[in-house]
């Protein structure tokens, strides 16, 4: 079976008292119903900080101000192979909001649960925990 390759920009939105901006996905897409840090598909021709910037701005109305990249990771779902693509995102233009009618909240780093994002995001939500 072809293994699709996907590459998506995630962007991890601080503000200056410590809390994370979050977004719930939409029933019935990958990963549905789950908190994410808003982001989304990279698309030919763009780097993953350009691909950033753009999601961000659709999703979310800001523009992003020199992102942190921290990490990649690799997923593997049936079909597809996604790489995302994780940055701190701590300066911006505008005030995010759930551009697309998504529930936001935003919330400081121990009430961010493992379980409540796509499981890919366990590992850098602990090290959101751990670098305080
Ligand atoms: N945005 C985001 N996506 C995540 C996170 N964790 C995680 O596993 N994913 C996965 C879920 C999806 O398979 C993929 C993101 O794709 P997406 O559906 O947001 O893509 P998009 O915004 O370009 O949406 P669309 O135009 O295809 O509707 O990455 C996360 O924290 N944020
Ligand atoms: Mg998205």
């Amino acid at each position: 079976m072809t293994q699709k390759q996907l590459s998506v920009a995630v962007g991890i939105i601080r503000n200056s008292e410590q809390r994370y901006f979050i977004t719930r996905r939409p029933q019935g897409v990958h990963m549905g119903g789950m908190w994410e840090f808003p982001g989304g598909k990279v698309e030919e021709g763009e780097t993953p900080e350009q691909g950033l910037i753009r999601e961000l701005q659709e999703e979310t109305g800001i523009t992003a101000l020199q992102p942190h990249f921290l990490e990649s990771k690799q997923v593997d779902v049936p079909g597809r192979l996604i790489t995302l693509h994780f940055f701190l995102v701590e300066r911006w233009q505008g005030e995010p909001w759930g551009r697309e009618g998504q529930p936001m909240r935003w919330l400081p780093v121990d009430e961010l649960q493992e379980d409540e994002f796509p499981p890919a995001n366990a590992d850098i939500i602990r090290r959101l925990k751990s670098s305080r």
